[in-house]
């Protein structure tokens, strides 16, 4: 059945890839794993020009609707992000420009869906959605709620001392999270970008600034942040888990060695194997039919082009209402 012809508002799954490693990966991964779960949904990846052509084609071949995308870079700044590369995440801020869609799921490439989650797009506009982070790993070694031993996963062990103000507001994982692409947030987010000092954790705290008067935390079974299998074990129900984010160090699947630290853990190992069962099984390879035929899906060698065309004629008509309306999540 073509869009055309679907009944009520588009709306998709989408992640965001960037460079000529080995991403692309984790990207077909979450394809295979989306299909699996038998979603209703397709999955839009938004792309930076830097990703290979050779690239492109596998994931339309795995039934990705592909999205380029222009980089999103911050200020100029001395900030030295908690791992370099996440200069390139602000590009994922490009995802609010897909008015198309009414609402969408973000998950990072480095995420698996093991279970459905369609009914997360059912939930209450105007909000957004994602689950809470943890602050006990490493990579948190520069904040105050780090130094003092302070993780919202678990407020009553350290209580956040009254000389430092108010205790953080809830923080999520910006590895996924339910929202609602709208032109009049998208120019305010890169409006606001350019006037926001950068921090360790690039795109997701400005992201958590950004939205926090709407942010709505949701259950960690819709984001499993690795790290809370060893630092807040009584916070996760393993099997009640449907979504997985590899992002603790060594945790790529593919290119898991277990080496680093924790890898060797049983419970890892299985969450691993998990995904390459996903990912080497070719009964999820995507079957092109002819009803997809109408699907946005573009031809290997013109993937569909956001930027100003597309705006420009929006802006003309809706953007202007909606620029009265208030901005949603
Ligand atoms: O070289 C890269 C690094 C990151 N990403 C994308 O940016 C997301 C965020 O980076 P990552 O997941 O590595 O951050 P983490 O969640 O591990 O902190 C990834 O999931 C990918 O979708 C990418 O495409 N290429
Ligand atoms: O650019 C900043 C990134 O920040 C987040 O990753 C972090 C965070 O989860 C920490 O809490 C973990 O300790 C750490 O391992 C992990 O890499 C997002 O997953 C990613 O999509 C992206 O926004
Ligand atoms: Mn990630």
């Amino acid at each position: 059945m073509s869009p055309a012809e679907t009944k009520g508002p588009l709306r998709a799954y989408v992640t965001f890839l960037a460079g000529n490693g080995d991403y692309w990966k984790g990207v077909v991964g979450l394809a295979k794993g989306l299909r699996k779960t038998k979603s209703a949904y397709p999955l839009v990846v938004a792309v930076l020009p830097d990703v290979p052509e050779e690239h492109l084609q596998i994931l339309e071949s795995q039934g990705c609707i592909v999205r380029q995308i222009e980089p999103v870079y911050p200020p100029e700044n001395q900030t030295q992000f908690a791992m370099a590369y996440y200069v390139i995440n602000y590009s994922k801020l490009r995802i609010w420009e897909f008015v198309e869609y009414e609402k969408m799921i973000y998950l990072d490439g480095d995420i698996q869906v093991f279970d459905n989650i369609d009914h997360l797009f059912d939930m209450p506009e105007g909000y957004f959605y994602a689950v809470m982070d943890c602050f006990c790993e490493k990579t948190w070694s520069k904040t105050p709620q780090y130094k003092i031993g302070y993780c919202q996963q678990c407020p009553e062990k350290v209580q956040w001392p009254a000389d430092l103000g108010s205790p953080p507001p809830p923080y999520f994982n910006a590895g996924m999270f339910v929202y609602e692409p709208r032109l009049p947030t998208y120019y305010d987010l890169l409006e606001t970008v350019k006037v926001t000092p950068p921090s360790s954790f690039a795109e997701q705290d400005f992201l958590n600034m950004f939205f926090k008067d709407v942010y709505k935390p949701i259950p960690p079974a819709y984001n499993l942040v690795l790290a809370l299998l060893w630092r807040h074990p009584e916070n996760v129900d393993i099997n009640q888990v449907k979504v997985v984010h590899y992002c603790a160090a060594g945790s790529k699947p593919w290119r898991y060695t277990g080496e680093e630290e924790y890898m060797e853990r049983e419970d890892i190992k299985m969450l691993v194997k998990k995904w390459w069962d996903i990912y080497e099984d070719p009964s999820l390879d995507y079957i092109k039919n002819n009803d997809d035929d109408d699907e946005i899906a573009v031809k290997a060698d013109e993937h569909v082009k956001v930027g100003p065309p597309f705006i420009d004629v929006l802006s003309e008509t809706d953007a202007v209402d909606q620029r009265s309306a208030p901005s949603a999540a």
